[in-house]
């Protein structure tokens, strides 16, 4: 995760001026305007009895008088509401739909994050008879397909070929869902290869941690959207029309360059979009990818980066091969809270585990969290995590973004980050939804000017000394020392295994090179 360059200025014109939204009060349902009832109902069963101010505040410039006459670019901190603050215009706005076809993607980074995301739609989307589906290859590819597109009667059974898709066949398909959350790579996939599957009837784009979606490019799949949802081709719409003259009817969505939603004497709609993140990214050269229309920058405070309100930050200053000793003295005093431990890497996260797991008597459970487990492994870890039935995760960065796990306490940096960024993202796993939380860096005497510097980057961001009573140290150094050994042990035995595995494999693939 790299820092960007420039200053704290931003380039682009429209971001130096954004709307506050701490100005933004918080709003009971009761006041939201035009809130469809059966959307009040299903947030108040979700136990939402008010808009935090990032959702009064989209909720204004969407639904509100502002009708998406701007696309919007959120930047606020970790744990405001953002999913909410998207999710409840789009449903509110085709609340009224007649015809059933995808008006609206969300794409996230991860699998995870977007699973989070669709039970957040599901909850509200629902009740009001809107369907809600996820593209994230959690399944099989033919099984997320059934999922999504009905195959017409006549079609059954015939076989594809790809270069043959006339426009007739494509009539017959129908899109189950209303609102597709998925991750860019198996969007792609379904661009690419699933019949019937198409963005054309699109009028909502979000993207949930655009700077993290906007780093890598996926297969392109950002301009592929953007082409796919300017599709205006009449002589295309005249044969639809005479081959089914009904079949668009009010889904109609032709898209001309130029003719805008909300704007005087234009008569279609544009694709409307959101883009969000707790550390909105100030790069033109990136954000000039999104094609933002009339972009209006919703903002939080004053820094471009904002802590948590109800974060506690602390530094523990210990000797770099004493961290493990300090990390056990330090969850044994947290005493069965629950935890989020930051490693540098999946290496790190395995190592520190594995450590971790050879202490005696530790009685504290801990498990590990990362991209080298299998997708079922990782839901089953974090499953777990969110009904309690272990203490402490520890995980790298890349699958943590956007995590929400009810009463995670606090946020422990094993190895320091690197960029404020990543500090912004880690400590805002907790003190989230205006829940207190704390966040503890585990650091040597060397880093911390380093540290220090990194924080000042940061809103509400002061940073206390922790220290652990000497006698916890203590009473821990012989079982630390004796999990030292064991550790030792095991990660031996792990790199004569996989040597012995590349041999096997190098043997084999001798084998056939000579066959061959
Ligand atoms: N209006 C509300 N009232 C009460 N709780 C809410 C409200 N809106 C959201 N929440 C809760 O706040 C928590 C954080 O919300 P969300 O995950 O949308 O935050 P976020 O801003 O997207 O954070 P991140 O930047 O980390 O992704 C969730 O548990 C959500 O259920």
């Amino acid at each position: 995760m790299g820092e960007e360059k420039q200053g704290s200025v931003p380039v682009l014109p429209w971001m130096r001026d954004p709307v506050d939204v701490a100005l933004c009060q918080e709003c009971p349902l009761d006041e939201v305007p035009c809130l469809h009832p059966r959307l009040k109902l299903a947030l108040q069963k979700m136990g939402i009895s008010k808009l935090f101010p990032v959702q009064a505040a989209v909720w204004l410039e969407t639904v509100g008088p502002g009708n998406f006459d701007r696309d919007l670019c959120i930047n606020s901190p970790t744990g405001s509401g953002k999913t909410l603050a998207y999710a409840l215009p789009i449903v509110q706005m085709l609340s009224n739909r007649v015809v059933k076809c995808l008006r609206a993607l969300v794409v996230v980074p991860t699998r995870d994050l977007a699973l989070q995301v669709k039970e957040v739609f599901d909850a509200i989307a629902s009740p009001l008879g809107l369907c809600v589906g996820l593209a994230v290859g959690q399944s099989s590819i033919s099984d997320e397909i059934s999922k999504l597109v009905t195959v017409p009667e006549y079609d059954a059974g015939m076989s594809f070929d790809p270069d043959d898709i006339s426009l007739g066949l494509q009539l017959g398909f129908q899109s189950k869902v209303d609102i597709l959350v998925a991750t860019p790579g198996r969007l792609m996939d379904h661009i690419n290869t699933t019949r019937g599957f198409t963005l054309e009837h699109l009028y909502y784009l979000v993207v949930d941690e655009t700077d993290r979606l906007l780093r890598e490019s996926y297969q392109s799949w950002l301009p592929t959207v953007l082409g796919l949802t300017q599709f205006n081709d009449d002589h295309i719409l005249t044969v639809a029309n005479s081959f089914l003259p009904n079949a668009f009817g009010p889904l109609r969505t032709r898209r001309t360059c130029g003719i805008e939603r909300g704007f005087k004497d234009k008569l279609y709609p544009r694709l409307a979009k959101m883009v969000l993140s707790a550390t909105v990214t100030q790069d033109p050269g990136k954000l000039v990818q999104l094609d933002l229309h009339h972009p209006l920058f919703l903002k939080a405070g004053l820094m471009r980066y904002q802590l948590p309100e109800n974060l506690e930050s602390y530094k523990l200053i210990c000797e770099t091969q004493l961290k493990p000793l300090y990390l056990v003295a330090l969850l044994k005093t947290l005493e069965g809270e629950k935890c989020i431990v930051f490693t540098k890497s999946v290496v790190s996260t395995h190592r520190l585990c594995t450590l971790m797991n050879c202490f005696n008597n530790l009685q504290i459970n801990i498990k590990g969290y990362s991209s080298l487990q299998t997708q079922r492994i990782r839901s089953k870890t974090l499953k777990e995590f969110r009904k309690g039935e272990f203490q402490v995760l520890v995980s790298s960065d890349a699958m943590t973004r956007g995590m929400d796990v009810a009463g995670v306490r606090n946020v422990i940096n094993y190895d320091m980050p690197k960029y404020i960024k990543t500090y912004v993202h880690r400590a805002g796993r907790t003190a989230r939804a205006g829940q207190t939380g704390r966040c503890f860096t585990l650091i040597c005497k060397d880093e911390v000017r380093r540290f220090k510097k990194l924080l000042q980057k940061a809103e509400n961001s002061s940073c206390s000394d922790h220290t652990l009573p000497s006698s916890l140290i203590e009473a821990l150094d012989a079982t630390y020392q004796s999990a030292l050994e064991k550790f030792r042990e095991i990660i031996s035995e792990e790199r004569k295994k996989s040597k012995s595995i590349s041999s096997q494999s190098s043997q084999e693939k001798g084998k056939r090179q000579k066959s061959e």
